[in-house]
């Protein structure tokens, strides 16, 4: 097996170097690239290093984003009992084996860890090394890495009150979930011209999470005559497992503006070219939806621990900033309420009106300026 440390070059004339660990899905990934972007505007030289899960979306998303990635062998317990399980350990006592000669050779000033497998052997080794450490949490309900780790770090950033049930509230900030800072900024026209559609007619945009939402493509699938009679335009991001149907199903109806993507690079442009969002409520996702204003319907994933998209709908739902309609109601209500959003300006307007004030744009730079505090603290130590 190649040993991932023995390929990095660290830069030790860097202003400082720091390792962003963690993925599994976009709403772990785009977060810590969030974190990269907004250390690098302040410190150009930084030298950033990503460690992810081999075979996970950050192997390639991270590249895509501009940085440098590892990828260890690491992945989840199964929740039954499988042969996987059993060298489980053993793989857990690998991948912390190779992330301590990661940590000695590229050398961090912090480490970070935004959830996800690869986030627990970074951590870990580097919380024994006394390296500073801050874990970023998405979600209103803490994910197991985190929850493990938080008496080890030094700073938890989280994005919802509250979470003092899950972490020591001596290292506690409430920040806010880091959003890349383009999200917000896309122009209609450009996006418009890039997703090649139609000015005069509108746009609905229909997300399912990062990896795509079996029952939001099944509705979908099921509404594309009804958008077409409708004249509605349609950017329909279906995930991976579920494009090449879903490509299929779209095809006869893409010269009228229906079109079914696998993944979109250019979430600005897709938030900038829609007039309405469904999408699932997944915490990022919802972080988007508040600081785009956008009307949206949120359909909370089912499957996740303790329901928290349900929490994270009903967030914005209970102050009127986005209509909810839960899975099970999909398949007779969600494109009638959605047709019903996009037929009436009024109501889309009160919406934005009140999902915009949810919005935290301060949070990334909240965030890197806890982890500044780290590296400063652990220079000086260096100096002494
Ligand atoms: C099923 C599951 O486990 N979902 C979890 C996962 O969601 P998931 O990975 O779907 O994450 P989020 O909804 O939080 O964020 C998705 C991120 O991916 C980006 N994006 C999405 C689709 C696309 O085509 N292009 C693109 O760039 C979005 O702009 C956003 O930045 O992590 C979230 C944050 O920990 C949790 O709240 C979710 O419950």
């Amino acid at each position: 097996m190649p040993n991932p440390a023995a390929h990095i070059e660290s830069n030790l004339n860097a202003s400082c170097r720091v390792i962003i660990s963690g993925g599994g899905t976009g709403g772990h990934i785009f977060p810590a690239v969030a974190i990269a972007n907004e250390l690098r505007r302040r410190r150009p030289d930084a030298d950033i290093l990503f460690v992810g899960a081999n075979g996970r979306m950050e192997m390639t998303r991270v590249p895509e984003a501009g940085y440098r990635i590892v990828g260890l062998d690491i992945s989840g317990l199964q929740r039954r009992l499988t042969p996987q399980n059993l060298l489980f350990p053993v793989k857990v006592f690998r991948a912390v084996r190779k992330a301590g000669k990661l940590l000695e050779r590229f050398r961090p000033d912090a480490v970070v860890g935004v959830g996800g497998y690869a986030s627990a052997p970074v951590l870990l080794a580097a919380t024994s090394r006394a390296i500073p450490s801050l874990i970023q949490e998405q979600n209103s309900y803490a994910g197991l890495v985190n929850k493990l780790l938080a008496r080890r770090v030094d700073k938890i950033c989280v994005a919802y009150d509250g979470m003092a049930r899950f972490f020591p509230q001596d290292r506690l900030v409430l920040t806010g979930n880091p959003v890349r800072s383009e999200i917000a900024g896309g122009s209609r026209e450009e996006a418009l011209t890039f997703f090649g559609l139609d000015p005069a007619r509108p746009v609905l945009l229909v997300v399912g999470g990062s990896l795509g939402a079996r029952t939001l493509n099944q509705a979908t699938a099921a509404a594309l005559p009804q958008l077409q009679e409708a004249g509605v335009q349609l950017l329909w991001q279906t995930g991976k497992l579920y494009y090449p149907n879903a490509q299929q199903e779209a095809a006869p109806f893409a010269a009228a503006g229906l079109h079914a993507l696998e993944f979109i690079r250019r979430m600005d442009l897709a938030y900038a070219a829609a007039d309405v969002v469904i999408s699932r409520a997944g915490a990022l996702s919802v972080s988007e939806l508040c600081l785009t204003g956008k009307p949206c319907v949120l359909v909370p994933s089912p499957n996740v621990a303790e329901d928290h998209q349900t929490k994270n709908a009903q967030a914005l739902s209970s102050r009127s900033a986005a209509l909810l309609v839960t899975d099970a109601e999909v398949p007779h209500k969600l494109y009638n309420v959605a047709l019903d959003l996009l037929r009436n300006p009024a109501r889309q307007t009160e919406l934005r009106r009140n999902i915009l004030p949810l919005a935290r744009p301060d949070a990334t730079t909240a965030i890197v300026d806890e982890l500044e505090i780290l590296i400063e603290r652990q220079r000086a130590l260096a100096a002494r």
